[in-house]
């Protein structure tokens, strides 16, 4: 019996496989490696390189491997790309999921976890937000995962498939062992971004928009620790396989930091400044969001460990320094 890992070689993917493997599990990835790397999927793990759409590939790696869970995570991510290449998000993010999960059901996969997002709440009214406030979302990326999570639910009522969708907030951080981290070229998220800048591999960074509603004018965001959104999907993977009913829940500490109040932290655990720069809006972002987790805490027992600001910004900086130091 294996789990498969749909986009393992990325980011949050190759640490849910790090966590598969500490628990004994087996496993196989498959990956198309557009943005993730092969070297980030451990040896212990099968890497299968192709595309979650490929249904003949699939379904056949499903019977192969005996798969009864799936944890989709393969998809595009980036929210302002989303915003001039809406149709690429539609194919990847919605099309493709559609084809994974008729594989899914086809090969009789009872157990489906899904990565959503924080985006489908666009920016709501009143935060912390809970998963019963209405999807709003104010980017293409956002509307492509909540037409995944409106498939998963209706393929759930039809076919022997439960689900879990698990809507993260900004995820960051790395392995506190440092046996994997964030990687990506080129990469646009805030604390990857800093660290960037704090170790020396940007000259300055930049901070889009200083005239939101907010304490003071930049986007407010719940960062998540990498490490903890890995023990929660494992937890929802317990549950499902111990017959939970299917759940859509937030992975968020609840607590809300501006653009600024990041950048300080990095300042502060790097031990020494950078240049900032302002620079306009950066189209697609919500102006604030803070995750109402209560859901997950009681349906999954889930205990964050990590919910510290400068311990994950600190383990994002050592990462940093380890990509550097191998030139990656
Ligand atoms: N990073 C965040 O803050 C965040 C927040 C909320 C939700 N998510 C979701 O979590 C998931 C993982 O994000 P990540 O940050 O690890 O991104 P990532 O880009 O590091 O990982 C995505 C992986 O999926 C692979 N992939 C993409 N399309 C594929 C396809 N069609 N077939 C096979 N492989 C494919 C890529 O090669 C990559 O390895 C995504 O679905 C993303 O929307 C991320
Ligand atoms: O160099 C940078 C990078 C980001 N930001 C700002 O920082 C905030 C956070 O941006 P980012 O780290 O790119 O995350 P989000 O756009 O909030 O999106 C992330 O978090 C979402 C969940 O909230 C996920 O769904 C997405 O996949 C993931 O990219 C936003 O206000 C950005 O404008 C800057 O000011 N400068």
């Amino acid at each position: 019996m294996a789990v498969m890992v749909t986009g393992g070689a990325g980011y949050i993917g190759s640490h849910m496989v790090w966590k598969l493997l500490d628990q004994g599990e087996e496993v196989v990835v498959v990956d198309r490696l557009s943005t993730g790397f092969d070297w980030a999927v451990p040896a212990e793990a099968e890497l299968v390189v192709g595309d979650v759409a490929d249904q003949v590939l699939i379904e056949a790696t499903m019977k192969r491997k005996k798969v009864d869970a799936v944890i989709h995570f393969a998809g595009s991510i980036i929210v302002p790309e989303s915003v001039s290449d809406p149709l690429g998000y539609y194919l990847n993010n919605t099309a493709k999921s559609r084809d994974l999960i008729e594989s899914a059901v086809r090969s009789g996969v009872k157990n489906f976890i899904f990565s959503s997002t924080a985006a489908v709440y666009g920016s709501p009214e009143r935060i912390p937000v809970a998963e019963n406030e209405a999807a709003a979302p104010e980017s293409p990326y956002g509307t492509s995962k909540l037409m995944t999570e409106l498939m998963l639910r209706d393929a759930a009522a039809a076919h022997d498939l439960d689900y879990t969708i698990l809507r993260y907030f900004n995820v960051s951080g790395a392995d506190p062992k440092m046996r994997t981290g964030q990687s990506t070229k080129g990469a646009t998220h805030l604390i990857k971004v800093a660290s960037e800048a704090a170790t020396g591999k940007r000259d300055y960074m930049e901070v889009y928009g200083t005239d939101y509603p907010t304490p003071d004018g930049t986007c407010v965001r719940d960062y998540i620790h990498v490490s903890d959104l890995a023990n929660a999907h494992y937890l929802a993977l317990k549950r499902l396989r111990d017959g939970g009913k299917s759940i859509t829940a937030n992975c968020g500490y609840g607590q809300g930091y501006s653009v600024h109040e990041v950048i300080d932290a990095v300042k502060r655990v790097v031990g020494h400044d950078f240049e900032v720069r302002t620079r306009e809006r950066r189209p697609g972002d919500a102006v604030a969001i803070v995750a109402n987790a209560d859901l997950a805490k009681s349906e999954f027992q889930w205990k964050p460990e990590y919910d510290n600001l400068e311990t994950i910004v600190s383990h994002a900086i050592q990462w940093e320094e380890m990509l550097k130091k191998r030139n990656t």
